[in-house]
């Protein structure tokens, strides 16, 4: 679930590009990077860790320009290398730098196409670097001298006729300005923002709001799915929706999981979307379980606090936080490999015993995906001295692959898939387990914007917009397991990043 930015800007955009991507750390731990432009050059930095430690004040020095791209990174495509930090960079025509939050379906077929068809060399396994020059041989048909806003939109057209899958993209071509376009299922956000300053008008696209507004930036529009957009480094803005078959179907997981809460997607307010599950949850519990004994109710930090304490006051139970996180280590579910997320729970997350001791407690967490979090949790509680230990998810259960930019290729590893709930109680260890319904899901985010009717829930569904077929998901699994991901985590390729 990467994070990506774009400015288009009156003065230096280095420093505002480094503020944004701090505040969407949570989108990707593993690689930060950067380009911006002078108008005539392109100046890049891009490297394996997180923004504090890629982007040193030398680095800082060198990204000159008023206009650049930023991008965190969380693989769900190839390896973690240096060589697949991003922006990707090809320079024919006109010298594209390009920032992808998302994940094709048909990587392997648009890479042999790119080769035969546009003899164009694909040299990482990532998407992200074919979804690159597929824009850029789109565009590169028009053979303009310089770059219009007709040709832009062209090339976006065709790459919604090539591209299968999901995908929200910040490009910057170095001469001219940034482009922004949404796949047409809208499934990744990506949002526009403005500031008036005395030099002018600045312009920031976003994954989340929350980079804009921490910026002074005002939210001006979600960008809608199919439509893209093109800011000239004159400061022209024009749009387009560039696929006659555009609708809504954002990914739900970004309301559950991985959005700040004081970020508005798609004109839902995520903080109020999360309220609404906690509150939906405390109904079911109430619906299922009337005569619960619960004695408190305990959030499993970070992402739950929101839904967990209005689960709460729903219940009319009282809320205590039980487990202290440790403020200097990251999202643990993001972490590439099994082991590494195992070991970091531990660290993470410690039990305030007095909360535990002779309760009943209901811990409440956003989602149980592999069920490494709730597992260790459960023990926990348990060595604290609980009574009884039950266990609710603010979203149901996860049985089902994602197979658009969230890392669970294999159905496999998660803890749900061909279990019922009663299985996945026993083996997280918990005495009782309730889910949130997918209707009461939905109702949560509807409720902050009645528009939007349909959304991708495929890991709880099993069904995919996109249509993939069952080999694909075969394919999908034997190549990104756990094990075989550990392999390909040090391929790299050509490694653009300084050593330092
Ligand atoms: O069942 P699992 O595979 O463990 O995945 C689910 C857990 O992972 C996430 O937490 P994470 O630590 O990544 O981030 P957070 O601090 O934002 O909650 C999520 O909030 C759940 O707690
Ligand atoms: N999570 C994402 O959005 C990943 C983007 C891209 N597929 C990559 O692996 O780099
Ligand atoms: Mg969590």
């Amino acid at each position: 679930m990467c994070g990506i930015i774009g400015i288009l800007s009156n003065t230096p955009v280095n420093q505002e590009i480094y503020d944004g991507l701090l505040v969407l750390q949570h989108r990707g731990q593993d690689s930060a990077g950067m380009a911006t432009s002078d108008g005539k050059r392109l100046y890049i930095r891009r490297k394996n860790g997180l923004v504090t430690d890629v982007f040193r004040k030398e680095h800082m020095k060198r990204l000159v320009g008023n206009m650049g791209v930023g991008h965190l990174r969380y693989p769900t495509a190839g390896g973690s290398s240096n060589s697949e930090a991003q922006p990707f960079y090809v320079n024919s025509p006109y010298g594209i730098s390009l920032a992808h939050n998302g994940n094709l379906t048909n990587a392997h077929e648009l890479k042999k196409e790119l080769y035969k068809q546009d003899r164009r060399h694909i040299n990482t396994s990532s998407d992200s670097e074919i979804l690159l020059n597929i824009f850029a041989q789109e565009l590169q048909k028009y053979k303009a001298y310089s770059v219009h806003p007709e040709e832009v939109f062209a090339a976006v057209e065709g790459v919604h006729k090539r591209c299968v899958g999901a995908y929200a993209v910040i490009a910057m071509i170095t001469r001219d300005g940034i482009v922004g376009f949404r796949d047409p299922n809208g499934i990744r956000p990506l949002v526009l923002g403005k500031r008036e300053s005395e030099q002018g008008t600045d312009y920031m696209l976003a994954s989340e709001s929350v980079a804009l507004v921490t910026q002074g930036y005002a939210i001006v529009r979600d960008i809608e799915p199919g439509e893209a957009i093109f800011i000239t480094k004159d400061g022209e803005v024009h749009t387009k929706q560039c696929s006659d078959k555009a609708t809504y179907n954002s990914c739900i997981f970004e309301y559950v999981y991985f959005a700040r809460p004081d970020s508005v997607i798609d004109k839902v307010y995520v903080h109020k979307a999360r309220m609404r599950m906690g509150h939906n949850l405390a109904e079911k519990v109430m619906k299922v379980w009337p005569d619960h004994d619960i004695d408190v109710v305990i959030p499993i930090p970070d992402t739950s606090r929101t839904s967990a304490l209005e689960m709460a006051i729903t219940l009319g139970v009282p809320y205590r936080e039980g487990y202290i996180k440790n403020r200097y280590i990251g999202r643990t579910f993001i972490m590439p490999g099994q082991k590494q997320r195992k070991k970091s729970v531990r660290r993470k997350l410690n039990p305030l015993d007095i909360e535990f001791k002779g309760k009943n407690v209901m811990l409440v967490d956003d989602s149980i995906v592999r069920g490494t979090t709730s597992k260790e949790i459960v023990q926990m509680a348990r060595d604290s001295g609980a009574k009884n230990v039950y266990f609710a998810s603010a979203s149901p259960a996860i049985r089902y692959p994602n197979i658009y930019g969230i890392d669970m290729p294999a159905a496999k590893e998660l803890i749900a898939h061909g279990r019922t709930e009663a299985e996945v109680a026993k083996e997280i260890g918990a005495d009782r387990l309730v889910y949130q319904e997918l209707d009461d899901l939905i109702d949560a985010i509807t409720k902050g914007n009645s528009k939007l009717t349909q959304f991708d829930c495929s890991v709880f569904t099993g069904k995919y917009i996109t249509g993939e077929s069952e080999s694909y998901f075969t394919d999908l699994e034997a190549r990104r397991n756990d094990g075989k991901k550990k392999d390909k985590a040090n391929m790299v390729a050509i490694d653009m990043s300084d050593t330092d």
